[in-house]
């Protein structure tokens, strides 16, 4: 759907390059979440990609249309990088403005569903200019979503949200990748929150991407108190299914596993009483990045 090749950007001032030599793609119902430090380039080559600035080198193809050579391409996309709204017109002119200057004022009837979601709906007739930051953010998430796009780019997205709102976020975004296929590609420090979301992941660094990664989310680890070469030798029949970590006594087996084999397993394991404790892999993205970047 999108694809970027060798994107390279020197803003006028600056002596170093903020991006370089950058190339990914995301494809249709891809959530791609972007990490990295400050300062890494995050934000920049999200600008690149929604038209923001101009990259000093490479393209960026969407729908097979260079966006910078074709105007209207990215019509179907839902941008919040920073927040922009008009200060002096309420939430609801806001959005009534942002649909009428886009000619899409059908999705009217989702305002009341969409300022729900990101919790403004009380707040529809002040105007956001003296609203906290939070607030300010959450009129820009409801911008870039009214119009149910096709492509969403946030940049920050959790930041002004209370864990309701983060959750109701994750969910609805969930949703849409899942029955509209919606892509999305996301920046934020919040690495739980994106770990639960997105199927893939970049790792930007001093403007270069360093690693495109998934992670496995559909393993249960199991904690053994020892492993020992006979607990190998009678699991040996399981060895197919079973990956045996490089850290600690542990041991992954699918989710999906058909139930009698995880039992046969688990007696196997229960007999020698070596079971500590069974859990699901989470903040595997915070390891990932304090490895990275120690
Ligand atoms: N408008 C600009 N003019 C000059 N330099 C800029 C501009 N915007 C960003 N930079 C520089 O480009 C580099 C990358 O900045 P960018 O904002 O893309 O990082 P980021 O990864 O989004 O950081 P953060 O996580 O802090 O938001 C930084 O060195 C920054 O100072």
């Amino acid at each position: 759907m999108l694809n970027i090749t060798n994107v390279s950007k020197k803003y006028a001032k600056n002596s170093f390059y903020s991006l370089q030599d950058v190339s990914l793609s995301v494809n249709e119902g891809d959530i791609v979440g972007l990490i990295g430090k400050n300062g890494a380039g995050k934000s920049t080559l999200l600008k690149v990609i929604t038209k923001a600035i101009r990259p000093s080198n490479g393209k960026v193809i969407y729908q097979n249309q260079d966006i910078f050579e074709q105007n209207n391409v990215l019509d179907e996309f839902g941008i919040m990088i920073k927040p922009v709204f008009y200060p002096y017109l309420t939430v609801l002119e806001n959005l009534n403005f942002y649909l009428t200057i886009h000619q899409k004022l059908s999705y009217q009837q989702n305002i009341e569903s969409i300022l729900k979601l990101v919790d403004l709906w009380q707040v529809r007739n002040r105007k956001p200019g003296d609203f906290s930051f939070g607030m300010k953010q959450r009129v820009s998430l409801a911008l870039a979503l009214i119009t149910e796009p096709s492509f969403i780019v946030l940049d920050e997205p959790f930041v002004g949200l209370d864990p309701i709102g983060v959750q109701k976020l994750i969910q609805i975004l969930h949703q849409w990748s899942e029955t509209r296929k919606v892509s999305m590609i996301i920046s934020s420090h919040q690495l739980g929150e994106l770990e639960s979301l997105c199927n893939r992941y970049l790792f930007i660094e001093a403007g270069k991407l360093r690693n495109k990664f998934n992670l496995n989310k559909d393993q249960m680890v199991i904690e053994l108190t020892e492993i020992n070469p006979e607990i190998k030798s009678s699991l040996q029949k399981f060895a197919s299914y079973i990956q045996w970590s490089t850290v600690g006594n542990k041991l992954m087996l699918p989710k999906a596993l058909d139930n009698k084999i995880k039992n046969q397993i688990f007696l196997i394991l229960s007999k020698g009483n070596l079971i500590k404790q069974i859990s699901y892999p989470k903040d595997q993205l915070e390891d990932y990045f304090q490895e990275e970047t120690k």
